[in-house]
């Protein structure tokens, strides 16, 4: 069984946030989606609100998917993306990325993403707004 991993594509004020991965060295500096791996017994949509509370002190509200699912690690893990957006009015802090970013529509292709979310990005593009 392939390993799942969800992200959240957290949408605020027409942008999405962006975190850039401190670890592991040789992916430090690339820019994801928060989230992690599904524990056992845990549903994608509770993996998510927990990641989004460690990783950055925040509750969210999971959505609807975002893009196909995606194949990494030759079918070892399975990557699923969610949209997801800010509940409590909270706002997030980079607890375990090197940084994060509100990126608009035009902004999205301004970080290097992980390869693997170069379909994300695509599919979200609709979705977002230009900067005026
Ligand atoms: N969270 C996240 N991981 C991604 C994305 N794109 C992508 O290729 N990955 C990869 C990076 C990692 O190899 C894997 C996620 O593993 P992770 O180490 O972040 O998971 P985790 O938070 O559960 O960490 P751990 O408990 O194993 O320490 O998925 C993405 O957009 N978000």
């Amino acid at each position: 069984m392939p390993r799942i991993i969800v992200g959240a594509a957290i949408i605020s004020d027409g942008r999405v946030l962006a975190c850039e991965r401190a670890l592991p060295p040789e992916m430090a500096g690339r820019w994801e989606f928060p989230g992690g791996k599904v524990d056992p017994g845990e549903t994608e949509e509770q993996a998510l609100v927990r990641e989004c509370q460690e990783e950055l002190g925040v509750e969210v509200e999971v959505g609807a998917r975002v893009g196909d699912d995606i194949t990494m690690l030759d079918g070892a893990a399975i990557l699923k993306v969610y949209l997801a957006r800010l509940v409590n009015g909270a706002m997030p802090v980079p607890l375990e990325h090197s940084d994060i970013r509100w990126l608009a529509g035009d902004e999205l292709d301004s970080v290097p993403w992980l390869p693997a979310d170069a379909p994300i990005v695509v599919a979200l593009l609709p979705l977002l707004p230009s900067t005026p």
